[in-house]
């Protein structure tokens, strides 16, 4: 029977100002996923590397599993698939590592199946994927992880999926500390109101995040760097998230924020030789507080998901 695997890229959502509508692929960090199409009609997680033993075989809880699923009842199809699952991200790190499951899957499931979707058509099905995993159907790392880039949700309802320009140079460095975070735990910490004032304030931050974007603006991409609505609640549950803000200052990186729900720490640079100094600095960071964290430093990722 037919086999396919495909690889979608880790993903840093948010991107400080665009909570749930904006985030990024990363270069080469991701998760691997095998589909291969079976007799019956079920779909079954018969193997999951690299997790520890901590990730669900259960098909209604493996993200894997529920994003093929979401496509196999829009086509209202029935076949059966087997999935094995080879984990390159860490759990609950803010790096789209349940999002990455789905993506890939949905990539392999898609080309097993002779490619009945394009690839914009398949973020709703990862977005239901994200729904098992951290009870809310966000966007922002499946539709950068399997389109790659940086991408934009303009609207949920309908969907309103938008790729935008990614400046030449631009790196990003991650700082995951050893720590797990639950994006379900790091949802329930939000004010479920913000001040007119901080709206005001994060709409020019996004605004002028994707103007910088478009103009390759390095200054106004650091400038919009910022974010008064989910950051406060978050950064108390970050060890070291202020101190590393501190200690980049004179490094020249544009500026810092929570890889999504966290605890992982992006910092964009307008080059690699920046973006390399501020991981070393901010490793040191981690050392002094007796905290482990693991430094990468990558391009933006503008290819997405893909069949290896
Ligand atoms: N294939 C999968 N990969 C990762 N997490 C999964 C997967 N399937 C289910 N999950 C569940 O999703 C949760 C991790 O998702 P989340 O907290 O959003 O992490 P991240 O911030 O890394 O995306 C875990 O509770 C895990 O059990
Ligand atoms: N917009 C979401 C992003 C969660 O990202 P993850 O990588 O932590 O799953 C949020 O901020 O909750």
């Amino acid at each position: 029977m037919r086999e396919v695997t495909a690889f979608a890229p880790a993903t840093v959502a948010n991107v400080s100002c665009g909570f749930d509508i904006l985030g990024f692929a990363i270069d080469s960090l991701g998760d691997k996923v095998k589909v291969k199409l079976t007799e019956g009609s079920a779909l079954k997680v018969v193997e999951i590397q690299g997790d520890e033993g901590k990730l669900p075989f259960e098909s209604e809880k493996n993200t894997c599993s529920v994003a093929i699923q979401a496509m196999l009842d829009q086509m209202d199809l029935h076949v059966g698939m087997e999935i094995s699952l080879y984990k390159g991200l860490p759990l609950g790190s803010g790096m789209g590592s349940s999002a990455a499951s789905a993506a890939a899957a949905l990539v392999a499931a898609n080309e097993v199946l002779g490619k009945p979707f394009s690839k914009e058509d398949l973020v709703p099905f990862a977005m239901e994927a994200e729904r098992i995993a951290c009870g809310a159907a966000h966007a922002d790392n499946v539709a950068p992880s399997i389109l790659g880039g940086f991408v934009l949700i303009r609207g949920y309802d309908p969907l309103d999926v938008i790729k935008l320009p990614v400046p030449d140079g631009l790196h990003c460095t991650l700082l995951h500390p050893h720590l797990e975070l639950k994006t379900s735990d790091s949802r329930s910490v939000l004010k479920q109101q913000i001040s007119l004032k901080d709206a005001t304030m994060q709409s020019g931050n996004i605004a002028g995040l994707i103007a910088g974007l478009y103009k390759s603006d390095f200054p106004l991409i650091g400038r919009s760097l910022k974010d008064v609505i989910a950051e406060p609640s978050r950064a108390l549950l970050i060890p070291g998230f202020y101190e590393l803000r501190e200690a980049i200052k004179n490094v020249g990186a544009l500026g810092s924020g929570i890889s999504g729900s966290g605890p992982t720490i992006f910092i964009l640079s307008s080059n690699e030789s920046i973006a390399t100094k501020a991981g070393e600095v901010s490793r040191k960071v981690f050392d002094e507080i007796g905290l482990g964290v693991d430094v990468y430093v990558s391009k933006v990722n503008v290819k997405g998901a893909f069949i290896l």
